[in-house]
């Protein structure tokens, strides 16, 4: 494909990403798989410019008078991100062959003005409500955090199973596979990989034979935090993929004990009780047990619950997957009874953007207080399986207050019997390396934490922690 045709091609993605719900990146698989005559240098090319022109949509709309259309928003982004002049701009829309039609006299003249004055917001490249909501949460320091979530693009985070591997095997593993892991900063059982170029972690076999997960290092520090013990009856309230539901199965190990599994025994597997047969056998435990322990993943929706099956079955642990009723029903039984209850509620996502800076555009503000209620009525109904001395932990992936800290300040107002924790005091956990405690310790508010691209480099989250009164 020629340059100009590359561009056409960005210009109708950008138009479908629009239109729709589907990640960008789905859009992209799609018009790949329709267009063959595309070569993977062009289908990279093309994804290269849809992504460069989402990170920044809020100037380049801003930019090109307000038009929100692919094909605008290509030219903004060749004049102000690329800094080509009007001359090659005009060069490459030349409307000859598959290439876009020459420019018309109002994106000349856009393209030809410069683009002083920009408000706030649209410099950050985050929708207005948005960026209101930052400043009251990060003071002068909320451009950068705006920044650190749409501009750079993320890594890729993977959890060593401690139930399969130890950190060190597979980082070895990885190395002879070609790729350069690092160590997590804060996770000890976390490795990172750079974004580029992509790793394709499903096809390595390490991921295959379940000694690896995707998981981002701040996934797995709330994970650590939530004071899992071998033993426990452990509650994943909204398991949804089952991310944290591995990560709560294996915080029974202490780093370092990780047991690697012999080739000759694949059936054994690893529950927060112990090791135990394998499926056939699994609700009796056979291990080392010192009490029987429970770890059971709700969620409303069962194709949810399915897809964790297989997760489970790869990384040889095990869990209850069990589909919650209208108005959360079908917890009867377990009313009291949950040592720990994680509640990794439904939230706007906000802080994935960096990963899927489409959705921050698609975000309205309706869609935030629905989410903000949904929480407070999620939290208040996890809230009951707690038994007294049992931890409560609320999360989202979320960067914006009101899902944050106006959810917990409403479940507090309503919980008195429900003591915060500090996150100084949870972040004990072996899992977590001793820099770890120390910035975990610096970033906590008392017993909320937040974690962000900008401060900790990891995606958006939100943690709350709470005791209840015995
Ligand atoms: C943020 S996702 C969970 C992600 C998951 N914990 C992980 O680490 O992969 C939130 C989940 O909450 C579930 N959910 C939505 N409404 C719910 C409700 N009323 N009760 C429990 N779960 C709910 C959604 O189906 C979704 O799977």
């Amino acid at each position: 494909m020629t340059p100009a045709a590359r561009l056409a091609a960005a210009a109708s993605v950008l138009d479908r990403i629009s239109a729709g719900k589907q990640p960008a990146e789905t859009v992209l698989k799609t018009w790949g798989t329709e267009n063959r005559y595309a070569g993977s240098k062009d289908r990279r090319a093309i994804a290269d410019q849809v992504y460069k022109v989402i990170r920044a949509r809020g100037r380049l709309v801003w930019a090109m008078g307000g038009r929100e259309d692919g094909r605008a928003l290509v030219i903004g982004s060749l004049s102000l991100i690329d800094g080509l002049s009007v001359e090659e701009i005009e060069a490459l829309h030349s409307g000859d062959g598959y290439g876009p039609k020459p420019l018309s006299k109002q994106e000349r003249g856009r393209i030809s003005a410069t683009a002083d004055d920009l408000p706030g917001w649209v410099a950050a490249g985050l929708p207005e409500f948005v960026v209101e909501d930052f400043k009251n949460t990060f003071g002068e320091r909320w451009a950068d955090e705006a920044e650190g979530l749409m501009v750079p693009r993320a890594p890729i985070d993977l959890r060593v199973n401690a139930a399969k591997a130890t950190v060190a095997e597979v980082m070895a593993e990885l190395r002879e596979a070609g790729l350069s892991p690092e160590r997590t900063p804060w996770s000890a059982w976390g490795l990172r990989l750079s974004a580029e170029p992509p790793p394709n972690v499903q096809a390595l076999e390490a991921f295959k034979a379940g000694r690896i997960e995707i998981q981002d290092e701040g996934s797995q520090i709330v994970c650590w935090l939530a004071g899992v013990r071998p033993g426990m009856t452990v509650v994943d309230y909204c398991a949804g993929g089952g991310g944290k539901t591995l990560g709560l199965a294996m915080q029974g190990l202490a780093v370092g004990a990780a047991r690697a599994v012999p080739a000759a025994e694949p059936e054994r597997i690893w529950t927060p009780t112990g090791w135990v047969d394998g499926p056939k056998t699994a609700s009796k435990p056979s291990g080392p047990v010192e009490s029987e322990g429970r770890l059971i993943a709700y969620d409303v929706v069962q194709k949810r619950l399915d897809n964790i099956r297989p997760r489970l079955q790869r990384a040889g642990v095990m869990a209850e997957l069990i589909q919650l009723g209208p108005n959360g029903g079908g917890v009867e039984d377990m009313v009291g009874q949950a040592d720990v209850v994680l509640v990794d509620a439904p939230c706007t996502g906000s802080g994935t953007w960096r990963r899927r800076p489409e959705d921050a555009w698609r975000l309205k503000p309706e869609e935030v207080d629905r989410m903000h209620s949904l929480q407070m009525c999620i939290l208040a109904r996890a809230a009951k399986l707690v038994k007294p001395g049992g931890r409560l932990v609320y999360v989202t992936c979320s960067m914006l207050r009101s899902e944050n800290e106006a959810t917990v300040d409403a479940f507090e107002e309503d919980h008195p019997t429900f003591r915060p924790v500090a996150i100084a005091d949870a972040a004990v956990s072996d899992a977590i390396t001793p820099a770890g405690h120390t910035r975990l310790s610096e970033l906590a508010q008392g017993h909320r934490l937040r974690l962000s691209p900008a401060s900790a480099n990891t995606d958006g989250f939100f943690a709350a922690l709470y005791e209840r009164d015995a």
